[in-house]
């Protein structure tokens, strides 16, 4: 009867605003409004959020005032002529044992609601606390990133801290040495005025061409004291000759050396005083090495002992016929204190400079080419003969101090740094140098006038 009277209410089946709807597998049925939306609910899946928010279910009465007096009791209403064909006793019974239903489906449907909120309430638990863990997980490792950065700041720091520290003290040291260097160099010097004689001359020539000469004739061209000194200023001034490309180096009156002035030997024979006088002079000659400009030493006559050191400090040596170099220091009881052993050994190599110190080997020109010791011989006619011997020394010199002196002091400095540095900083050297010519006026004219080396 009822589904009879639920027939074609259509109403129902919107189920919106109404209490009950229509559920397929039971036919017409009234169905709470809460059961209506849940079985919908379920029907558009796992979807929706846990977090949903859910209200109680309704009480009893509430439910039965729903059923009776809102849109699901407007719906119950019967058609006015079956009520009256049936009776109002009759009708009553009906809507009590109704109600009864209802009542009893109410409660399944209120215990049903519980353990659902009790699921979705322990589903939510779950999740705020998953969530919750995973928000801690994320702090922590967050934090532990942060541990880590500060960490590695730290041990940056420490590492910065220690290389200042070491930094610091190096600077100190070698701040130290240079003022202790200064001293001695300051004391050294006044001592060396105080043995005076000769002079080193110095000639700045317009062809970029410088020419020192060694003048203490009287004294076979020996170095005193004071010409130490003016050597060591002849190397500031050379230092200083920006056009300079090419150097000779001679003695006077057509002999080369002898050594060091044996009068200011004698007088500074202690150790402390020729060790200082010995790193004066390794230190000028180590200049005369680095200049940037190709020189030469022009060996007439001597050079002997702190002569022939003076040859080896320079890049090339020309012999004049009759000329010879000696080390003569073991005849001296000495070793050669200016450089001299450790230049010869990179020019004739360790064989023949333990020939050449080991025997006060006395070099002529001709075992000088043979060793390498000598990189020329004067053929002139008058060769040997003092301003000849200059002029054929200029002439052998001119092919490498042709051309722009930037290029000249270039190829000198790239040869020095080979020499001198460890593969990396000559490396870095070269590197700075040829900066300094590529693109410069000499190579740009180079490249203009399509230049073919044949
Ligand atoms: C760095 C370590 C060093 O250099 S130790 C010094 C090494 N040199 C010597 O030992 C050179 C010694 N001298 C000689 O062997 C000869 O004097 C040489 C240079 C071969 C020249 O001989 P000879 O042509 O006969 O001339 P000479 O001996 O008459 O000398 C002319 C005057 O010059 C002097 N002289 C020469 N060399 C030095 C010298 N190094 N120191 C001081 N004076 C020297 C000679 O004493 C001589 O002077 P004087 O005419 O006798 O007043």
């Amino acid at each position: 009867m009822w589904n009879g009277a639920f027939g074609n209410g259509s109403g129902l089946r919107s189920g919106g605003g109404g209490g009950g709807g229509y559920v397929p597998a039971q036919g017409w049925e009234f169905v709470p409004c809460s059961r209506v939306e849940r079985e919908r609910e379920r029907g558009r899946g796992k979807s929706r959020s846990p977090l949903r928010t859910f209200s109680s279910p309704p009480t009893v009465t509430q439910f039965y005032e729903q059923s009776h007096c809102g849109t699901v009791g407007s719906s119950l209403e019967l058609p006015r002529g079956r009520v009256r064909a049936h009776g109002p006793g009759t009708h009553h019974s009906r809507l009590k044992k109704k109600f009864e239903g209802l009542k009893k489906r109410h409660g399944q449907d209120k215990e049903e609601w519980i353990r659902e909120k009790e699921i979705l309430l322990r589903q939510v638990a779950e999740i705020q606390g998953g969530e919750n863990r995973r928000i801690l997980l994320d702090l922590k490792t967050v934090v532990e990133e942060v541990q880590l950065e500060v960490k590695r700041e730290e041990s940056k720091r420490s590492e910065l801290q220690l290389q200042h520290t070491k930094d610091t003290g190096a600077w100190e040291l070698e701040r130290a040495e240079l003022k202790c260097r200064i001293a001695q160099e300051k004391e050294i010097r006044e001592k060396l005025q105080a043995f005076p004689g000769g002079s080193i001359d110095l000639v700045k020539q317009e062809s970029g061409i410088a020419v020192l000469t060694v003048n203490n004739p009287a004294r076979m061209n020996a170095f005193s004291g004071s010409m130490m000194v003016e050597l060591e200023e002849r190397m500031s001034q050379l230092e200083e000759w920006t056009e300079g490309k090419g150097l000779i180096i001679q003695g006077a009156a057509g002999t080369f050396c002898s050594g060091s002035d044996l009068n200011a030997v004698r007088a500074i024979s202690n150790p402390q005083d020729g060790m200082k006088m010995c790193m004066f002079m390794q230190n000028a000659l180590t200049r005369l090495l680095r200049l940037p400009l190709f020189s030469v030493a022009l060996v007439e006559g001597s050079a002997l002992g702190g002569g022939a050191e003076l040859t080896t400090a320079c890049d090339f040596r020309l012999m004049a016929p009759g000329s010879v170099i000696q080390f003569v220091h073991k005849h001296m009881g000495l070793v050669p204190g200016w450089g001299g052993a450790a230049r010869l050994v990179r020019i004739v190599g360790s064989q023949n400079a333990l020939k050449m110190l080991g025997n006060a080997l006395n070099v002529d020109p001709e075992m000088g080419l043979q060793i390498g010791l000598a990189d020329g011989v004067l053929e002139g006619p008058l060769a040997g003969s003092g301003a000849n011997a200059l002029l054929e020394a200029e002439q052998w010199l001119g092919c490498y101090t042709k051309g722009p002196s930037p290029v000249i002091r270039a190829i000198k400095k790239v040869v020095v740094s080979g020499r001198e540095l460890p593969l990396e900083a000559a490396l870095r050297t070269e590197r700075d140098v040829f900066g300094t010519v590529w693109g410069g006026p000499a190579n740009l004219q180079a490249l203009a006038s399509k230049a073919k080396h044949k």
